[in-house]
C-alpha cells in the first residue's frame, strides 16, 4: 500500500485546549441510564495514544452507550470523558473533529455511488472545499475502491461496504478512529482486508482505534490491549497475554488444575460468567442487504 494519508492537523484553538501527554480516551466513573436500565455503571477506562484498544463483552455490556458518550452522541457531564484532552461535554466539537466513526448502524447510501458517499461525508466533517476531491480520492484509495468507486454501494459485497464506510471515517484523518463491530457479516478473507487498511493507515498515521467486536480471534491478533465489560463495568484490563496469565494465575489460586493453556473465551468466560463468541450466521461474505439484515438498518437506506 503505497497511499499516504493525511495526518490530522489541529488548529490553534484544538491545541490550546489539548493537555499534553493527554490519553486518547479518558472516561472516569462514566454513568449512564436509560430510565431504569444502567447501561453503563461507574466505567473508568484510559486508551492511550496509538495503541489499537478492543471494548469487548457480552450483549448489553454497555459498549455501545460507552461509545456513544465518547463521540459525544450521548450527553455526559464535564470531566467525565475527554478525547486528546478535550473534554466531551465542554468541547464537543472539537472532540468530534479530532474522531472518525463507523457505527453499527449502516452508514452508507446504497442509492449513490462509493465516491458519492464519501464526498457526502467530507462535507458533513467540514473538511475544507479545496481539499475535499482529493481527500476523497485518497480515503477511497486507502480501502482499496477507486476502481470501484463509480459504481452505486447497491451493488457492493457486504466487505466492500464496511471498506466503504471505513472511508467515510477516515476522509477527515481523524486521530481516532471508533469502530463499532466492524467485521460483523464478514468472511476471514473480508475481514483480513479490513484490518490490513486500518493497519496500513496506522502506520503512517499513529491514529488510535477503539474497536467493539465479538471475535475473539479478531481481539486476540489485532488489538494491543483489551478492556471485557460486564454490566456497564470494565472487569478485566489487560494485553490478550496478560488476561490469559492472569486466568492461569487465578486457576493456580483456586486449585483448579486445568493443564490447558486459556484461551481468550476461557477469559471471558470466567471474567463474564458466560461466552462471547462469534454472532453464528456471519460466516460468509454478504451482499448490501446481508449486511442490512446482520446489523442494524439505517434509516436512510431504503
Ligand atoms: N436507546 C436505548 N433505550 C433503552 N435502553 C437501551 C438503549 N440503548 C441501549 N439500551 C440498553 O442499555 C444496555 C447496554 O446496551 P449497549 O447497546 O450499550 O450494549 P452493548 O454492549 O453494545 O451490546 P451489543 O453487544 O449487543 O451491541 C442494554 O441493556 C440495552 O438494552
Amino acid at each position: 500500500m503505497t497511499t499516504s494519508f493525511p495526518h490530522h492537523v489541529e488548529t490553534a484553538g484544538q491545541a490550546a485546549g489539548r493537555t499534553a501527554g493527554s490519553a486518547a480516551i479518558s472516561c472516569v466513573d462514566l454513568h449512564y441510564a436509560f430510565g431504569a436500565t444502567k447501561a453503563v455503571d461507574g466505567l473508568d477506562l484510559r486508551v492511550e495514544q496509538g495503541e489499537v484498544f478492543g471494548l469487548l463483552g457480552p450483549n448489553g455490556a454497555g459498549k455501545t452507550t460507552t461509545i456513544r458518550a465518547i463521540t459525544t452522541l450521548l450527553p455526559v457531564p464535564p470531566g467525565v470523558v475527554e478525547v486528546f484532552g478535550h473534554d466531551a461535554a465542554r468541547q464537543k466539537m472539537a472532540v468530534r473533529r479530532l474522531l472518525g466513526y463507523v457505527p453499527q448502524q449502516l452508514s452508507a447510501d446504497a442509492g449513490l455511488t462509493g465516491r458519492e458517499n464519501v464526498a457526502l461525508f467530507a462535507r458533513v466533517f467540514d473538511v475544507p472545499r479545496r481539499e475535499r476531491a482529493a481527500r476523497v480520492a485518497q480515503a477511497l484509495d486507502a480501502v482499496g475502491l477507486t476502481d470501484a468507486a463509480q459504481r452505486s454501494a447497491g451493488t457492493y459485497s457486504g466487505g466492500m461496504v464496511r471498506r466503504l464506510e471505513l472511508a467515510q471515517a477516515l476522509v477527515s484523518a481523524p486521530r481516532l478512529l471508533i469502530l463499532d463491530e466492524p467485521t460483523i457479516g464478514m468472511d476471514p478473507i473480508a475481514r483480513d482486508s479490513v484490518w490490513e487498511r486500518i493497519s496500513d493507515i496506522r502506520a503512517g498515521t499513529g491514529m488510535t482505534v477503539l474497536v467493539t467486536t465479538h471475535s475473539m480471534e479478531e481481539a486476540d491478533q489485532r488489538c494491543d490491549r483489551l478492556a471485557l465489560m460486564h454490566r456497564g463495568r470494565v472487569r478485566a484490563l489487560g494485553t490478550p497475554e496478560e488476561l490469559k496469565a492472569e486466568l492461569i494465575a487465578h486457576r493456580r489460586e483456586s486449585g483448579d488444575a486445568d493443564p490447558r493453556p486459556p484461551s481468550l473465551e476461557d477469559v471471558f468466560r470466567h471474567f463474564a460468567g458466560s461466552g462471547l463468541g462469534d454472532p453464528g450466521p456471519d460466516e460468509r461474505r454478504g451482499e448490501f442487504s446481508d449486511v442490512r439484515r446482520t446489523r442494524h438498518t439505517a434509516s436512510r437506506v431504503g
